[in-house]
């Protein structure tokens, strides 16, 4: 296994946050290069020293659960790792953000909106939050673990960007986090969502924020991502998920698939 990172989250978050947030009236080396070279130097800045393997080991799929709020993701993590559980495979459910760190902690004052805070830094923190687990990450799904992971970097952009934020400047800070086997986009509209239970109770909880953050999910979809209807039975929606997830768990446990980079080219 070869050397992954060789910066702490620390040393990330201060030089992504730098480059990205110096003014350019600031006398700063980044500040002269231009907008799509600043990009790259961040990505090569966030990237060196991680590498991955060339050659597919047996290992856990690392799949992700996105979707609006109440799109029913918290319900089929459930059932998906009940599932693959049952079927004999290593499993683990995680979910973003992990309110049990301290970082955790802070963004989930801010969510019940007991705290306030800038929207840079409240992202910040979110892909702080990811930062933090990355290693753990990466240690589970090479033996042999598979991760189903509810919200990850997709939310993060998604939810930023509807505030406002350049889709550019939101995804920064997540490059060099693991790329998912599979992203299962639980779709629904904001207005059916917004009629099942316990709607309303946090910050991002409305439906025209939600609207917004829909839109910026498409435009983040690649070729991991799988589209499912979100406003069907739990059965079916259920089933269509079990197809996908089978499939990769399979072919990371016994093809082997190389690890990938977020959002590194
Ligand atoms: N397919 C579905 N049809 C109807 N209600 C659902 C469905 N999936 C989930 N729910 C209900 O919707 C609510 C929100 O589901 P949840 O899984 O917590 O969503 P999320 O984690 O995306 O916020 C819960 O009350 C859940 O029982
Ligand atoms: C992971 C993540 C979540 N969020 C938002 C999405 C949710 O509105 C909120 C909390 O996520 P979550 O607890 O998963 O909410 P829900 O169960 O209602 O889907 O935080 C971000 O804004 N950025 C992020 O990086």
């Amino acid at each position: 296994m070869k050397r992954i990172c060789s910066f702490s989250s620390v040393q990330l978050f201060s030089r992504s946050f730098r480059a990205l947030a110096v003014p350019r009236s600031l006398n700063y080396p980044v500040q002269s290069l231009k907008r799509s070279s600043v990009r790259m130097e961040i990505g090569r800045n966030l990237t060196s020293g991680l590498t991955t393997e060339s050659i597919a080991k047996p290992r856990g799929a690392l799949i992700v659960l996105e979707g609006l709020d109440r799109s029913g993701k918290s319900t089929q993590c459930a059932k998906l790792l009940a599932f693959l559980k049952g079927l004999g495979h290593p499993t683990e459910l995680w979910r973003f953000p992990d309110r049990e760190t301290s970082v955790g902690q802070m963004i989930s004052a801010y969510l019940s909106n007991k705290s306030q805070l800038d929207d840079h830094t409240i992202h910040l923190l979110f892909s702080a939050n990811r930062w933090e687990k990355r290693s753990l990450m990466e240690e589970k799904l090479r033996t042999g673990t598979t991760l189903i992971v509810d919200r990850y970097s997709y939310s993060g952009v998604a939810f930023s960007s509807a505030k406002g934020l350049s889709i550019d400047w939101c995804k920064a800070p997540e490059i060099g986090l693991l790329a998912p086997d599979s992203v299962l986009y639980l779709d629904i509209s904001p207005e059916r969502a917004a009629e099942r239970g316990g709607y309303g109770d946090e910050r991002y909880e409305r439906v025209e924020f939600q609207k917004k953050v829909a839109n910026f999910y498409q435009t983040l979809r690649d070729s991991s991502w799988k589209v499912i209807d979100a406003g069907e039975a739990m059965e079916e929606v259920e089933k269509k998920i079990q197809e996908v997830v089978l499939d990769q768990v399979k072919e990371c446990s016994t093809k082997g698939k190389p690890l990938n980079l977020l959002w590194s080219s």
